[in-house]
């Protein structure tokens, strides 16, 4: 386990980007400027990730970008894209952000790539792995020799996998869109019961994160996080800028804190990132909520897979996940997703969600980790609610 290139320094690497193909330029886009913002949201809008089915693609917002690409430290020259020359028209575009990671007991500066997106009618021109090699420049430059990022597909050797599940709100509009069907034997009026919840939170002194709450925070989550092999460490203002969303309308990121005479003993948080529904004739969007990062003192008094620390956390966890369904459901959210991450183990199928056909890969660059629990058993892919994961990473 370790880093593979060893003892390369920033001198080494050139400082010229990488030639492109005639047409087209390298160009690094200014998201501190509206108009180039809404290039790149453009380009994904019509040219990111969809299902395999072509029915949903991702419908990042300006404020999605300006909260996911802009965290502190982060720098103009990762945000890289590809021109026409002729057209200026933007026809590419990958992203990189700080990330100190830790893998088991090591600690290291890297980045997070996301974003990676190339026009539709530019696809097969091999012009992925030249973005990969320019982004890679840019932060080896920068003295950084690792990047954790996620693809939907298996490329060689993973440091893990997690699951996608989805909790259905609004069934009826998951069964329009397609992304739910009918099962054998049941009614429309069963899955709507099935699915129904409360409208009123449960958890004990339940309230939205504020600033201030961010110290106490951020010691719980580091207490959290200390017991898993995968992880983002995050200073202060780098958990202010992922968690407290300072919008009051159109938040991407929620958060909540439950906090009992003045402490805080758990928060949960959770991302808006709708679907557009393509070819859909009554439904132009699909609201989707994220679970996202979260921390419990329950059971943290006790060994991880102390029986007894082991049901604290998922009674606790039940209680802060239901009420992340009942914000969303309130918020218009249609489904809200999770991954076989963290100790989501425990409360997936009390709470019912589902196990969805998509996985989640995570690679780490230039770094040879021995493998990391996904928190899905091997054989029957369902979540390992023994084992769990050792994955704290959520990637957006
Ligand atoms: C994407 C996604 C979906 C869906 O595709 C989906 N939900 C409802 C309808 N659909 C089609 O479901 C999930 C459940 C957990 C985590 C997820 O994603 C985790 C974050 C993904 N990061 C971006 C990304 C996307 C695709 C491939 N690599 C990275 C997802």
């Amino acid at each position: 386990e370790g880093e593979i290139n060893v003892g390369k320094t920033p001198a080494d690497v050139p400082a010229e980007p990488l030639p492109l193909l005639a047409d087209f330029e390298w160009v690094t886009m200014d998201l501190t400027d509206a108009a180039e913002t809404k290039q790149v949201y453009e380009l994904l809008y019509g040219h990111y990730v969809e299902d395999q089915d072509a029915t949903f693609r991702f419908a990042y917002s300006a404020e999605f970008f300006d909260w996911a690409l802009k965290p502190p430290g982060w720098r103009r020259d990762w945000h890289v894209g590809v021109r026409v020359k002729a057209s200026g028209k933007l026809v590419a575009f990958i992203s990189a952000v700080p990330a100190t990671l830790s893998v088991r007991d090591t600690e290291m500066k890297a980045v997070e790539i996301n974003f990676l997106c190339i026009h539709k009618k530019l696809r097969a021109k091999r012009l992925a792995p030249v973005l990969i090699r320019e982004i890679t420049r840019r932060v080896n430059r920068q003295n950084i020799w690792q990047a954790l990022y996620t693809v939907g597909k298996v490329l060689p050797s993973p440091v893990t996998t997690c699951r996608y599940y989805h909790r259905p709100l609004n069934w009826p509009n998951l069964l329009d869109v397609g992304f739910s069907v009918l099962p054998q034997g049941k009614t429309k009026a069963q899955m709507v019961a099935k699915y129904t919840i409360g409208l009123e939170t449960k958890t004990p002194g339940w309230r939205t994160a504020i600033k201030k709450d961010i110290p106490q925070m951020k010691e719980l989550f580091d207490r959290y996080q200390s017991r898993l092999e995968l992880v983002q460490h995050f200073t202060e203002e780098e958990l202010e800028h992922m968690l407290i969303d300072p919008h009051d309308t159109e938040k991407v990121v929620h958060c909540y804190v439950s906090e009992t005479e003045g402490r805080i003993t758990d928060f949960v948080s959770f991302y808006l990132l709708p679907f557009s529904v393509l070819d859909n004739a009554t439904h132009e969007k699909l609201g989707v909520a994220y679970l996202f990062y979260y921390a419990s003192e329950a059971g943290l008094d006790k060994p991880r897979f102390d029986p007894a620390g082991t049901k604290a956390l998922a009674d606790r966890l039940k209680l802060l996940v239901g009420d992340c369904l009942v914000v969303c459901k309130g918020l218009g959210v249609d489904v809200f997703n999770a991954v076989s991450s963290q100790d989501n183990a425990l409360f997936l199928q009390d709470l019912k969600f589902g196990g969805g056909d998509g996985f989640l890969n995570f690679y780490l660059f230039n770094y040879k980790a021995f493998p990391i629990a996904g928190g899905i058993d091997e054989k029957t892919k369902e979540a390992d609610v023994v084992k769990r994961s050792a994955v704290g990473v959520v990637m957006l």
